[in-house]
């Protein structure tokens, strides 16, 4: 997120912030159409659900990994950074294309003159009262508020049809009696992902490139052109607004909105509708996926280590155990939701942090997040869309909602085994069902038996006998890397302290040799500590006689 970008001067021009009257040779027409105009063309996708494992693992997400490759090679796609005199035009302040400019065009259409400050507050506090009247708010199902009262309301009335009439008559109850606010967590109709804002991602971003293309859409990476921060860009492949993929889209804003900030989980800053296209702002991670990582390893002939592997494992916990600990799974866990951050910066440490994630940071230097929240939902009123047909477990095949966290646990494990070198998973077929029956595939390099017994216990069909994230956090296999890392740092600290204490201990030798030889060389009377005042004879003690005096020669700290 830190990254500058330093490979164009930025302009922010704020000098010439002005008048949003004053005239301009900017079309606004011309720039809306430019804006509408569709960058991505998305394959067609089929019905997400599963039906059995042998038709099923062929999931539109399977489709969509085969299509990912044409669309990735699309140039249409991956737009290169805007040219500059493109995008001169799109400076926050003085650009009339800007949503500001706009909006304040479209509420005075005859005027051509100069507008004060004033009265530009004045109109802006109109439009804004306009909106006071808006009645659509979307009700995070996540809040930890509504996933109570949605699970009361299941208890209470789990006889009544909850039709859409009926949510619409209590919707509006809710919009006009502030009693009847609990009325509003009941599932509204939900304002739909609609072009209601002008493009806010060109006047505010600057795209440098495509960084990846998946289900729900295209990824670019940008750099923010106030603060010169980079940022991934999640942008929606086609317009959402009544599509099924709209609730996928706003299901990840949900989730990110909830969770907050963890080491482990990617950053989200910002959301917004924009020409139909949901967007999302989240934080860049400059080490891409661990998709990426496992190929890379792959064509260089390398393999992740068991320690780097035992890391990990550790590290995507950590980032499970906050998830699951606000009531929510992520159901996609895979290595392409698995994101790197190379860096060691202070942004890696969140809010909350506590010692575990503290040791991840220190490390091996490597951070891994939890990204792609699109599938997730709360554990108390599941509503499964279930991920990639690879990492399913069976149980939520079998649409046992139970115990779903113990799903994304199946899945980590899965994804372990593919960063140690397992062959590509199958989507269906005997290998399939070997693998939910505990059975490793063959990897390239042995585990150590302690290791491998505990992945094995992650794939476990008995899902109570797989541990939790929490679990998963404290076990000794996996901490036994890190405690031994800490012991060698504590080591290494405890040596430099010991020299320096040595150091300190023949400083205060030699000088108090100094003093001593120094005492003997002066002829009676003219004893510095006489002089001085502050070495009495024995004898002139007054105060504290019986006690030993200390002197301090420098060495603070340290008495004689
Ligand atoms: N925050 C990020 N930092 C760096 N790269 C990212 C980031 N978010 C996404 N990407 C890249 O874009 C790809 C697709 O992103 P993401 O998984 O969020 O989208 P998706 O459409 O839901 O994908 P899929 O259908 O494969 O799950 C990732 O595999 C990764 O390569
Ligand atoms: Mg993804």
């Amino acid at each position: 997120m830190a990254t500058l970008f330093d490979g164009i001067s930025q302009q922010l021009d704020f000098t010439s912030c002005g008048e949003e009257g004053s005239s301009s040779d900017n079309s606004s027409d011309d720039y809306v159409s430019r804006i509408r105009s569709p960058r991505i063309r998305s394959p067609r996708i089929c019905s997400p659900r599963i039906q059995s494992p042998s038709s099923a693992c062929r999931t539109p997400r399977a489709q969509r990994h085969r299509s990912r490759s044409n669309t990735l090679s699309s140039p249409v796609q991956c737009t290169s950074p805007i040219p500059y005199t493109f995008w001169k035009k799109l400076r926050l302040c003085d650009s009339p294309s800007t949503p500001k400019s706009l909006l304040s065009k479209s509420s005075q259409p005859c005027s051509s003159t100069k507008i004060s400050r004033h009265q530009r507050a004045l109109r802006f506090s109109s439009v804004a009262a306009n909106h006071v009247h808006a009645p659509s708010v979307n009700v995070n199902p996540f809040t930890p508020d509504t996933v109570r009262r949605s699970s009361e309301q299941q208890c209470t009335n789990s006889s009544r049809s909850d039709d859409d009439e009926d949510y619409g008559r209590r919707l509006k109850h809710s919009l006009t009696s502030s009693e009847e606010d609990e009325e509003a967590f009941l599932p509204p109709k939900r304002r739909a992902v609609q072009a209601f804002m002008l493009s806010r991602y060109e006047s505010e971003f600057l795209e440098l490139e495509c960084i990846g293309v998946g289900e729900f859409g295209a990824v670019y990476k940008c750099v923010k052109r106030l603060d010169g921060c980079l940022y991934a860009i999640k942008r929606s492949r086609r317009p959402l607004a009544g599509s099924a993929n709209e609730q996928l889209a706003l299901k990840e804003v949900y989730a990110h909105a909830v969770l907050g900030h963890h080491p482990h989980v990617v950053r989200y800053y910002s959301a917004w509708a924009e020409d139909n296209h949901m967007i999302i702002q989240n934080e860049y991670c400059d080490g891409g996926s661990l998709n990426d990582a496992i190929m890379k390893k792959e064509v260089e002939g390398e393999l992740f280590s068991e320690a780097e592997l035992k890391d990990l494992l550790l590290q995507v916990s950590m980032g499970l155990k906050y998830i699951h600990s606000s009531g929510l799974v992520h159901l996609d866990i895979k290595p392409s939701n698995i994101f790197i951050c190379q860096r060691s910066s202070t942004s890696a440490a969140g809010e909350g942090e506590s010692e575990e994630e503290d040791g991840a940071r220190t490390s091996a230097g490597v951070i891994y997040k939890i990204g792609d929240l699109g599938h997730v939902t709360s554990t108390s009123s599941p509503q499964v869309e279930e991920g990639d047909s690879r990492f399913l477990a069976s149980e939520v095949l079998h649409e046992d909602y139970s115990n779903l966290p113990k799903a994304d646990i199946f899945a980590l494990g899965l994804t372990v085994l593919l960063a140690a070198g397992a062959p590509p998973l199958p989507q269906n077929g005997d290998e399939w069902h070997r693998l939910r029956k505990a059975q490793l595939p063959k990897l390239p390099k042995e585990l150590s038996p302690p290791f491998k017994g505990l992945l094995q216990l992650l794939l476990d069909p008995d899902l109570t006998k797989r541990p939790s994230a929490r679990e998963l956090c404290k076990d000794t296999v996996l901490r036994e890397e890190r405690t031994g890392r800490l012991a060698a740092q504590l080591r290494r600290e405890l040596n430099v302290e010991k020299f320096r204490t040595a150091m300190l201990e023949k400083e205060l030798q030699e000088a108090r040799l100094a003093a001593f030889s120094l005492k003997q060389k002066l002829p009676p009377g003219l004893n510095p500590s006489d002089k001085m005042g502050s070495l009495p004879k024995t004898g002139r003690r007054l105060v504290g006689r019986k006690t030993a005096r200390s002197i301090s020669f420098g060495c603070p700290g340290l008495g004689v």
